[in-house]
């Protein structure tokens, strides 16, 4: 069996996959650090957990998991910087890449690293492997990923990424017939948007990190980079970095994160709405049109008035299918690992 785990920035999502890739078992956290839950196949009890940490060990037991058991570990990460274009073992090289890479996703890198340390812990000798959010995105053009910056900041890392990548892989397989031209709007707690060319990505609202782009729960999205130097010049670097990953967004404009709390009509609703469309907009015409829209992520799975709001901005487009997709990361995640592990469906270990 395969351990999946999927550290969101507000959630700890994990699945048991058997070898034949069956879905068999899940548990996740929602709500870390506030008004946490553990939630296991259906049901919920409230359970007060700090962190990914302890979270992670809640879900152990809830899932009655010995760790040393399983076949292989398989985690999201969410920034894999430019080399990692696909899943990766996890071995000493791979974990210091994660490492280095959370300035980058502050919200989540490092909650990916703890949940794989404490994983190393538990269970020493089961293989770790890790999939990755930016992956998805690697084969853009130039242009799509290029910030216009000289080329030595490039060289050094300094462009477009992307994100929500192994949820958008897993829309692409989910949708059948796929559409040619589809616009995928991942909307949770963090929220992109992507334009899908046959299957691949062609340019998405996410850059350097997953900051940037719509309205989201606590982050900015879409700042001028002159107002980003004046509040670090203001409040110093990490000050600034947390307002604008962990202050921003609707809990800035409505004061809470959670979509379902926020009033109809409000400023934080509307500015989720408007920039979502702002965004799409640009997408859409990458395309030169769109054949589908697909949404998923919590918000896009549950919130109707966002989804129509959305549409209805978009209307310009065309009357085009609307499809709405349970967010899979995990499924990805799954198969990803089997692949590595040399795992072949119903097969055995190889
Ligand atoms: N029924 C609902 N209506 C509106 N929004 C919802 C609903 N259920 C969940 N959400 C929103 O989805 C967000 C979580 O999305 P999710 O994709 O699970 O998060 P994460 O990005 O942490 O993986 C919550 O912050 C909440 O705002
Ligand atoms: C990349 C990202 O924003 O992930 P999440 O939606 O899980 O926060
Ligand atoms: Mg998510």
């Amino acid at each position: 069996m395969i351990l999946v785990v999927n550290a969101g920035s507000s959630s700890l999502k994990c699945a048991v996959f058997a070898r034949d890739l069956a879905r068999v078992a899940d548990a996740q956290v929602v709500e870390i650090g506030g008004r946490s839950a553990v939630i296991v196949n259906g049901g919920r009890r409230a359970a007060a957990l700090a962190d990914h940490g302890t979270a992670l060990v809640a879900v152990l037991e809830a899932l009655d998991l010995a760790p040393d058991t399983l076949a292989g570990t398989a985690h999201r990460v969410v920034h894999g910087g430019a080399e990692m274009d696909g899943p990766r073992r996890i071995d000493a090289t791979v974990r210091a890449r994660i490492d280095a890479l959370g300035t980058l996703a502050p919200l989540h890198n490092p909650v990916a690293l703890a949940c794989i340390d404490a994983l190393a812990e538990m269970a020493p000798g089961v293989p770790q492997v890790a999939s990755f959010d930016t992956a998805f995105h690697a084969g853009q053009e130039d242009v799509a990923l290029r910030y216009a910056l000289p080329d030595r900041w490039h060289a050094a890392g300094v462009r477009r990424y992307g994100f929500h990548g192994l949820s958008y892989a897993g829309l692409v397989g989910a949708l059948d017939p796929l559409p040619r031209r589809l616009l995928a709007c991942h909307l949770g707690n963090g929220a992109s948007i992507c334009a899908i060319r046959d299957g691949r990505s062609v340019a998405t609202s996410m850059g350097y990190s997953p900051v940037s782009g719509l309205t989201m729960g606590s982050r900015v999205g879409e700042i001028d980079a002159n107002a980003v130097l004046r509040i670090a010049g203001e409040i110093g670097l990490d000050a600034a970095r947390r307002l604008l990953n962990n202050d921003s967004g609707l809990r800035a404009l409505g004061g809470t994160s959670d979509m379902r709390s926020l009033p109809a009509g409000g400023l934080a609703r509307r500015h989720f709405v408007h920039w979502a469309v702002r965004q799409a907009g640009g997408l859409v015409a990458t395309m030169g049109g769109i054949d589908a829209i697909a949404f998923t992520g919590g918000i896009g799975e549950n919130d109707a008035a966002i989804r129509e709001g959305i549409v209805a901005g978009l209307a310009f487009a065309g009357d085009v299918p609307v499809h709405v997709v349970p967010a899979d990361e995990e499924g990805t995640i799954a198969r990803e690992a089997a692949g590595i592990l040399g795992m072949t469906p119903g097969g055995a270990a190889h």
